[in-house]
């Protein structure tokens, strides 16, 4: 595969930042070291290394990471000998300095993500990224929550900014189909002529795979996936099931599906505590709109305060709490715990 081949697909892997919110911040260095070198070796060009919440992600709110993330994004651009290394960066959570870091360490791509409707914020990030050399990418998080027309605004304040590819970022597996090809084709339309539209799936409701490939088919040339799916909610779409069926479709990846089988099964399964799974939190998750990584936070308060996780993210969805408001799910817990004993009497 060249990459100016206009056909092809390019694969991001996530294992090591999305999956993060999976592995509850717990990575270790062999384990990124150990998934670097079978994603590297079996040809994915960009491999994603941070917190799950992006850089500076560490703190008490979105959870501490065992390893600090400068030396994991250290260790991933020691092992990698063709793959370039990607960061992740919500601006106000991450900011020019932890960027600065970064790329200090070797992270060449820049992956700056904000909520779908606010992507004014990015503009300074977009600019530092262009400045350091670094390749850009935009991430339009809850992209269900816009409109197609309205996420091509965002998606062109991003280019306008200096994003080379913007992604329509399926945050809680909630477009199902259409609504994802919808979104596809109004960044194309918008954007197309200067940058590249990416697509990021979540499989709350099984669908991340099925989605990626309609993204493909509307024009998305950028598609993220993990192994063993590990990421937040149900996890993203499976790198080496995307890399398995585009081998089918005939769409050049440049990935050798039986490498990315053998890394997701031989190297990363072993290591994971809990493969994600469409379960009934999960499914809750795509339905009602929640974002993913609020997984693991209701399942810690439904357990501290005696309700159900589902019925917690039930509610963080009527409320449209957005990344950030991860505070709010104890309040939540709290109230149905207050509500069910008075039930009780
Ligand atoms: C910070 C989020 O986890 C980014 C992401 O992967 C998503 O919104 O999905
Ligand atoms: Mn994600």
């Amino acid at each position: 595969m060249t990459t100016t081949d206009p056909g092809a697909v390019r694969i991001t892997d996530s294992t090591l930042r999305d999956g993060s919110h999976a592995m509850a911040h717990q990575f270790t260095e062999g384990q990124v070291r150990a998934t670097v070198h079978a994603l590297d070796a079996a040809g994915v060009q960009v491999i994603e290394v941070a917190h799950g919440d992006g850089l500076g992600g560490s703190t008490f709110n979105y959870g501490f990471s065992r390893t600090d993330e400068i030396r994991l994004i250290e260790a991933a651009v020691d092992e990698a000998t063709r793959a370039r290394i990607a960061v992740l960066l919500l601006p106000g959570l991450g900011t020019v300095e932890d960027l600065r870091h970064a790329h200090g360490v070797g992270a060449s791509v820049a992956r700056i993500a904000t909520h779908c409707t606010e992507a004014d914020v990015s503009v300074q990030h977009f600019g530092a990224a262009r400045e350091l050399g670094m390749e850009t990418v935009g991430f339009l998080m809850l992209s269900h929550r816009a409109s197609p027309s309205v996420l091509a605004k965002q998606a062109r304040i991003m280019v306008d900014a200096g994003a080379q590819c913007v992604y329509v970022v399926d945050s809680a597996g909630a477009l199902v189909l259409g609504d994802a090809q919808a979104r596809i084709a109004a960044l194309v339309d918008e954007i197309g002529a200067e940058a590249q539209v990416g697509f990021h799936g979540h499989q709350n409701l099984s669908l991340g795979v099925a989605n990626s490939v309609l993204a493909y088919q509307t024009g998305a040339r950028q598609i993220d996936g993990a192994l063993c799916a590990l990421g937040a909610g149900a996890g993203n779409a499976p790198t080496e099931v995307l890399s398995a069926v585009f081998e089918r479709l005939g769409v050049p990846t440049g990935v050798d599906a039986q490498g990315v089988a053998a890394a997701a099964e031989d190297v990363v399964k072993p290591f994971i505590p809990r493969l994600p799974w469409m379960d009934r939190a999960a499914i809750v998750q795509g339905y009602a709109g929640v974002y993913s990584s609020f997984l693991l936070h209701a399942e810690r308060a439904a357990e501290r305060y005696g309700v159900p996780a589902h019925e917690i993210l039930e509610r963080v969805g009527a409320a449209g709490y957005v990344g950030g408001q991860e505070d709010m799910i104890i309040d939540i817990a709290l109230e149905l715990a207050e509500a069910r004993e008075r039930r009780q009497g």
